[in-house]
């Protein structure tokens, strides 16, 4: 198969953990005998550095033309760190986000048992963990209108959601519930006992609950559901929610599974489907090559299922898992003896190319050893 990959590295870790995905691309490419093209575009503060804009026409131009989009992360101290700046890299994913119409960010959750100890819940709270989060990604309190009073003596966000910006993902999560291997479960996280807008989202689900009959839908305040998320995740299946509850309920998830770095994602919507890390540029780490890059490379196995290759994207797992069961980890997953994250990139290619010496002791690959956490 030949497919075109429209790549943005982005900032911070962007650029070294999207390296990685690429390489395993290649790796992917080398055993099934496809071709990838890539086509580079930016976005972010390394786009506002090069161009003024941080998402230029370029960009947007090159993902159309792509059969899947493979992105990094975005964001930058410079603009964290001042208020007042009139133009900020997010606006760039943003943008993105709505241009594509990106509406859903899926998020699926997991957990692995050589990690369990990174949690800090109990191993038997963790074991068969399985759910994922379906965001809301175009709509809500991102976009709504922003004011700001010219005396800086006060500031406004508002929320908004239409009934089809709810149904059209609504009908996606449903969809998901319904699979074999899902437990045919969706619950609304919401806080529909305080906004209006929640109220909606409520309505909008229990109107077309009937059309999955076996799907059966329950209701929890996002309050709780942060609490549930800890003290019980394994009720979850299939979680509905919209923007801004999706984007901190799945940070708080990935405690479960270990680490930040590990978990991936793919926005859909009415296009080309992007898929990225969960993420952000994670400055500290930038050019160090200590971040991890699986959230990326799962990232890019959700990508090869995208493209219809199922074979592909389950010997990408199969890689994945067994850098972590053998303890081939990043310094977030074990700060006193880690690799860098250009030497997960490789083991993982080289597995799925089976580049792997059967004596794993004839690897040659550099251990770091620190005394500091
Ligand atoms: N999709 C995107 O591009 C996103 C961009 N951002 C931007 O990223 C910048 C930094 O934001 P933060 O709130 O610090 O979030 P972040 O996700 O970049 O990092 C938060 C913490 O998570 C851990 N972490 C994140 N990625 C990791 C990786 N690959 N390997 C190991 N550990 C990892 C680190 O401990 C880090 O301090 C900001 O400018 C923010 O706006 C934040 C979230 C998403
Ligand atoms: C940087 C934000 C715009 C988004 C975010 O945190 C995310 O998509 O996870
Ligand atoms: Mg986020």
């Amino acid at each position: 198969m030949q497919k075109h990959i429209a790549v943005i590295l982005g900032d911070g870790i962007g650029p070294e953990v999207t390296q990685q995905s690429l390489k395993v691309l290649d790796a992917v490419a080398e055993k099934f005998g496809h071709e990838f093209s890539y086509e580079y575009g930016l976005m972010g503060a390394d786009a506002i550095d090069k161009t003024g804009n941080p998402l230029p026409d370029e960009t947007l131009e090159i993902c159309r033309r792509s059969d899947a989009i493979l992105f990094g992360a975005i964001g930058h101290p410079k603009y964290d760190n001042d208020p007042t700046a009139k133009v900020r890299p997010e606006q760039g994913l943003l943008r993105i986000r709505k241009e594509l119409q990106l509406y859903a960010n899926i998020r699926p959750i997991n957990t692995y048992a050589s990690l369990h100890h990174l949690c800090p819940l109990k191993p038997q709270n963790l074991e068969g963990v399985d759910f994922i989060i379906f965001r809301e990604l175009t709509g809500g309190i991102y976009f709504g209108n922003k004011q700001k009073a010219e005396d800086g003596s006060s500031a406004s966000d508002s929320c908004t959601y239409t009934r089809e910006e709810i149904e059209r993902i609504a009908h996606l999560a449903f969809h998901f519930a319904q699979k074999p291997e899902r437990r045919k479960k969706l619950t609304l996280v919401d806080k529909a006992n305080v906004l209006e807008t929640s109220r909606l989202w409520r309505k909008v689900v229990q109107d077309i609950a009937p059309q999955y009959p076996d799907v059966t839908v329950d209701y929890m305040f996002v309050d709780n559901a942060a609490m549930q998320i800890i003290l019980n995740p394994k009720q979850f299946d299939v979680v509905l929610t919209e923007n801004m509850f999706g984007d901190i309920i799945s940070d708080e998830a990935s405690v479960l599974s270990g680490s930040l770095g590990l978990l991936p994602s793919a926005s859909v919507g009415t296009g080309t489907v992007l898929f990225e890390p969960i993420h952000g540029s994670y400055p500290q780490a930038a050019g160090k090559d200590i971040a991890n890059p699986i959230g990326s490379i799962l990232s890019t196995a959700l990508m090869l299922e995208y493209l219809g290759m199922n074979e592909e994207a389950k010997l990408v797992r199969k890689a994945v898992e067994w850098t972590l069961s053998s303890k081939f980890v990043t310094k977030d997953i074990d700060p006193l003896n880690y690799y860098f994250t250009s030497t997960i990139g490789d083991l993982i290619s080289d597995f799925v190319a089976d580049r792997i010496p059967t004596d794993i002791n004839q690897l040659n690959i550099e251990l770091r050893k620190s005394t500091l956490i």
